[in-house]
This record gives structure tokens, sequence and C-alpha cells, in this order.
């Protein structure tokens, strides 16, 4: 195989957004081999439980906990803490919930995972989802500004309070790279090939432009899940992505 291929599968998180064990076990089974981690979200971990993030590591995956906490900052810490002792390779918390409550989340999974003897998940967090358009952010959210400043500012407090990455839409890699440096993890969702429907998603871009902007991941969900045969459409995405490196 060759370098672009091998670091395209390296970047490419595929996001499990099903709601039983068995079909997520089926796409990762499917799909192992081809992509470098699996993505648990809501739907899948509300749906089967902390139990599937142990079943996919015992099966020597990557795995990516997508539960995007948001509250005050002793109960996302207590919840952090929870939740690192399921051996998940990166965890989440909105930015929106201040510098405190990042760094709660950040000390938290230090100490659960180190009772615990594991290392502890990356941190990282959600800045503006990709869901979200200037018009909904301007007027329905009533926030000032332009969101590539929020989502660049909102990354700088990120980094700030010790996280080591964000989630994005690759539309803000460049302005997040300048601010953030080179090692600053940059995870984006909103990914859509142009053989693909775009759904709910508004701030997106293909797999070609997101790589060559330089995200350090992209996430693809119902592109490849939601398609006939996920193992070709992720082939498909793959060969994209080597198209940008
Ligand atoms: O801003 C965000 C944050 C998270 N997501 C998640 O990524 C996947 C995208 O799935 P698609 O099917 O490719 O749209 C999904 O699990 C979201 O919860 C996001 O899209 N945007």
């Amino acid at each position: 195989m060759d370098n672009k291929m091998q670091l395209a599968k390296d970047k490419l998180i595929v996001a499990l957004d099903v709601d039983t064990i068995e079909r997520a076990e089926a796409l990762v089974k499917q799909l192992n081999g081809t992509v470098g981690m699996f993505k648990v979200g809501m739907q899948l971990f509300y749906s089967a439980g902390p139990d599937i993030v142990r079943r996919l590591k015992e099966q020597g995956v990557k795995v990516f906990l997508d539960l995007k906490l948001h509250d005050i900052p002793n109960t996302v810490g207590q919840a952090a803490k929870a939740l690192a002792g399921l051996g998940a390779d990166i965890i989440n918390v909105h930015a929106s919930g201040g510098s405190a409550m990042m760094r709660a989340a950040a000390e938290a999974l230090q100490e659960g995972a180190g009772v615990l003897n594991i290392p502890a998940p990356k941190l990282i967090s959600v800045t503006i989802l990709t869901s979200i358009d200037q018009n909904t952010f301007s007027g329905e959210i009533g926030l000032p500004g332009d969101i590539k400043d929020k989502v660049r500012d909102w990354a700088l407090l990120t980094k700030g309070a010790g996280l080591q990455g964000v989630v994005c839409s690759p539309r803000e890699i460049e302005i997040i790279r300048e601010a953030c440096g080179q090692e600053f993890e940059i995870i984006t969702p909103g990914i859509r090939p142009s053989w693909s429907v775009t759904g709910d998603q508004k701030r997106i871009m293909t797999p070609a432009e997101a790589i060559g902007l330089g995200a350090s991941y992209l996430v693809v969900g119902r592109p490849i899940t939601g398609a006939a045969d996920p193992f070709d459409a992720a082939g498909r995405v793959l060969v994209e992505m080597t198209e940008g490196i």
C-alpha cells in the first residue's frame, strides 16, 4: 500500500451512528483495517450503553467517544472521570462550556485513568456544530460576528485550557492552524463527497479539500454507513482523501 493511502486510512474516522451493538459490530467487521478509528456518538452510546466502547476496544480498534459533554464544571468532571475507565482514545466536551469546565474534564480524565493505570484519552472540544450556518448562528442563536472568528476564539480557549484539539468544520482549518499551531488536533465532520447527500450538514467540504487544508482527522458517517456497500464507499472516500494529500 502506498504512503498516501496509509495516511488517508489513519486519518479517517467512521461515525457508527446506529442503534444496536449488532449493527455497529457488523460495520466494524466490514471496515476494520480500512479506517483509522470509529466514532461512538450519542445514538449508539445511549442505545447500547457504555459496554459498546469496551467491546470495540477489545476488538483492537481505536474509539472516539463523541458525547459532547456540556454542564457545570463539577458535573462534567464527574462524568469525565466515569468515562475515563472505558478505554476510549478520544473524548470531547463543548467549548461553549468555558475554560473551567474544560479544565475540570481534563483533570478528571487524568485522575480517572491514573487510578486504573491506563492511558488517559485525548480530550478535545466541539466548537460550532457543522450543522449551523451563519444565518442560524447570527439570527436564531443570536451570536455576534462571524462563525470563523468564534471557532478560532474557542479553539484558543480550548488550547489555553490544556486540551489537545477541536472538532470544527473543515472551513475553519486554516484559521485554527494559524492560531493554534501544527500540533493541535483538528477533527472535521461535515465531510461530503460530491456523490453523497448533504442532509443536515451546512458547513461542508469534500474529503480532498479537508485533507488538503490540513485536517488531522476526517469524520464521515452516512456517506459510508448509509451506502449500499459501506466498504466500497469507504474506499471511494479514501481515494478522494489521497487526492488531497
Ligand atoms: O460539529 C459537529 C460535531 C459532530 N458531528 C458528528 O459527526 C458525525 C457526522 O456524520 P455524517 O453522517 O457524516 O453527517 C455525526 O456523528 C455527528 O454527530 C458533526 O457532524 N458535526
